[in-house]
């Protein structure tokens, strides 16, 4: 069943520079309990998206879609005090620094106790107890003692274990994680992704994973959507994706990490794709990647759509799809 449909999702900033758009129409289909990930570079409109999704974007942005359709309910129909009520009911959010995210000034306790309150009501004592469920569910150990302690006495990876509970007692049918592990130590970001996946099959939830990194989403994800300068430049089954991208931008991020079972000859580079991602205030006429594609010909001065082929959506004229496969 469809949790989250979206359709022509645009998110634009005024800036210095006039207005620019972060997100430029993104269109996204998320089941109740799948797991779909998101991957670009940096500045490419991931987290202005989930924020936009979660309902927290500033007030300086101005957000519009075609369609934005939350556990059957049309979004784009109610007021904004509802919209928020909704989205709150069902999203909840983590970021990639947990220890800002957190109140260095409040006890973990005092915080999960705000939560709770807010989502499930109870009395004081109901609601301790509560917290301290949901924080053995985190595997936070010794859960009392932690209850009362602050954010800064946790380490980096204990506080993304709070911030999943404090996520927990919303309740979320969709928990976004942007970038969970950057922050974290290699042996942590393990210990947190099989977290989220053992609290997401628990929970019965949705889980859009943002990330840089493809061997997480080959771990964990079903769908892949890759983004550019705020675009969605290609979305499929994560198998496929990552085993033959259609998009050159996705073969070149590809390209440009090291693989298991690469055989290294000395002098042999890693792929780098030539150029820096445009700023989304001088974004290139046509094909936001044509400046840097090697695979760029006349036709790419015209804005490619996102066109449907072989199970896959491909924003690009020249697919790098092989003879026998077309
Ligand atoms: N409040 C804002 N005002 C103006 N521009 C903004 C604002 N917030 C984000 N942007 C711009 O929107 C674009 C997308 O930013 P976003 O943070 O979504 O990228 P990202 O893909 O999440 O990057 P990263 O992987 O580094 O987190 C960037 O060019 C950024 O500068």
């Amino acid at each position: 069943m469809s949790l989250l449909q979206i359709e022509n999702l645009n998110v634009d900033f005024m800036t210095d520079d006039g207005l620019v758009r972060a997100v430029d129409k993104v269109k996204l289909n998320i089941e109740s309990g799948q797991v779909i990930g998101v991957i670009g570079e940096s500045g490419s409109g991931k987290s202005v998206m989930a924020l936009a999704i979660a309902g927290l974007l500033s007030p300086a942005a101005r957000m519009q879609a075609d369609l934005f359709n939350l556990d059957g309910h049309d979004l784009t129909r109610m007021s904004p005090a509802e919209r928020q009520n909704h989205i709150t009911s069902n999203i909840s959010i983590i970021f990639q620094e947990p220890t800002s995210s957190l109140n260095p000034a409040l006890t973990i306790g005092y915080q999960l106790d705000e939560t709770i309150r807010f989502h499930e009501g109870g009395t004081p004592k109901q609601r301790k107890e509560r917290a301290l469920e949901l924080l053995s569910q985190v595997g936070i150990m010794d859960a009392k003692r932690r209850y009362k302690e602050y954010p800064h006495q946790l380490s980096g990876g204990l506080n993304q274990r709070v911030m999943i509970a404090i996520a927990l007692a919303c309740q979320p049918k969709l928990l976004i994680a942007d970038e969970p592990t950057t922050a974290l130590d290699v042996t942590v970001q393990s210990q947190i992704l099989d977290l989220l996946l053992k609290v997401k099959e628990e929970h019965d939830m949705a889980l859009m994973l943002i990330t840089h990194d493809f061997s997480i989403l080959a771990e964990t994800t079903s769908k892949v959507h890759v983004m550019y300068c705020g675009q969605i430049v290609e979305s499929g089954r994560t198998y496929n994706l990552l085993s033959q991208p259609y998009h050159p931008y996705t073969k070149a991020l590809l390209d440009s990490v090291p693989h298991f079972g690469m055989r290294y000859k000395k002098g042999r580079r890693l792929f780098n794709l030539p150029g820096t991602t445009p700023p989304i205030s001088h974004l290139p006429v046509g094909c936001y990647l044509g400046p840097r594609c090697p695979y760029a010909a006349k036709k790419c001065v015209q804005s490619p759509e996102l066109f449907n082929i072989k199970g896959r959506r491909v924003r690009c004229h020249f697919p790098l799809i092989e003879e026998e496969d077309s």
